[in-house]
């Protein structure tokens, strides 16, 4: 069992950014005489994605923000999704849009995401905010993957020079992680299901960020010892005999990596909450930048 790996409490991490982001609204409310806004639309009525929906109104209200969400049914139209994106583009009130993935499938995602204002694209998957991203300009991040970084940072500090790899390339958490590491000037590597020998990859690297959405796929015996591991993944297991519902874990197994990391996050605990904490900062952040105010300190 972890012979004393540092678990990095994700949750409390996200708590106190939680309370500095309220502590920010004050200030933005009395320079614009209204709250930040963020809007989340939801279509169809997916119950898991319905519980992340309503944690992320409570959390928004909780810090001063205000709340919009929209639900349309699972089977809206392509117009109909993009009718309200772009009615929430033009609405002074809202300062952030996002649109909970995935949609149902005879939607085309990439061409409603395509459709939201990149100034208030605060889950930072528009091609422009990807853009941006790629090229080192200032926009909006996913929040995933900021999430990891700040993780990352406090617990490293400089990241300059460590080697990286990511496990996975999806266009939330891969890819934009990526991104983040060399921008933080890591030597960054991204695995993927052709990657060949993955485990003696992952051997090499200083930090690693799992996300691939398989069940306690990275091992322990993958690690390096003294590695700092991100674990994004949140799978739930099958329940066991008599259970009403599995367990939750990670991408890595946990156990056995927490023996020789460094630091490892926990799931659940880990990078889940720093989500919606970084939701929220986005949030901040765009409604500042819309306001003509200088970005909001310390974020
Ligand atoms: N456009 C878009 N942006 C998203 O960011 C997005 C999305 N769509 N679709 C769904 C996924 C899922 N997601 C989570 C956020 C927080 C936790 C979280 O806080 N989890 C807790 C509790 C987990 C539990 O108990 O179920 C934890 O890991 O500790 C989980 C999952 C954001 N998503």
């Amino acid at each position: 069992m972890a012979a004393g790996a540092h678990i990095i409490d994700g949750k409390a991490f996200a708590a106190g950014l939680r309370v500095r982001i309220a502590e920010a609204v004050p200030a933005f409310r009395a320079a614009t005489g209204r709250a930040p806004g963020l809007a989340v639309v939801l279509v169809g009525d997916d119950p898991a994605s319905a519980v992340y929906v309503g944690s992320k109104g409570k959390a928004t209200v909780a810090a001063g923000m205000e709340s919009f969400e929209h639900r349309l049914p699972a089977d809206a139209t392509q117009e109909e999704v993009e009718a309200l994106l772009a009615s929430l583009n033009a609405d002074d009130a809202v300062d952030g849009i996002l649109l909970q993935l995935p949609l149902p499938g005879h939607l085309d995602e990439q061409r409603a995401v395509a459709t939201i204002d990149p100034d208030k694209d605060v889950d930072g998957l528009t091609p422009v905010s990807a853009g941006r991203l790629a090229l080192g300009i200032a926009g909006m991040v996913p929040c995933t993957p900021y999430g990891c970084l700040l993780l990352l940072q406090d617990r490293l500090g400089d990241l300059s020079g460590k080697d990286a790899v990511v496990v996975g390339r999806s266009i939330l958490v891969g890819k934009p992680m990526a991104a983040l590491l060399l921008g933080a000037n890591c030597t960054v590597t991204v695995a993927h299901s052709r990657t060949k020998d993955l485990p003696a990859l992952v051997r090499r690297a200083d930090i690693v960020v799992a996300a691939v959405g398989r069940p306690e796929m990275v091992r322990g015996d993958w690690i390096k010892p003294g590695a700092v591991v991100i674990d994004v993944g949140i799978n739930r297991l099958p329940p066991a005999d008599g259970a009403a519902k599995g367990r939750l874990v990670g991408d890595v197994a946990y156990a056995e990596a927490a023996a020789v990391a460094d630091a490892i996050t926990p799931v659940p605990g880990g990078v889940g909450p720093m989500t919606i904490a970084c939701l929220l900062r986005n949030t901040l952040v765009a409604a500042h930048r819309r306001a003509g105010l200088a970005d909001p300190e310390g974020f």
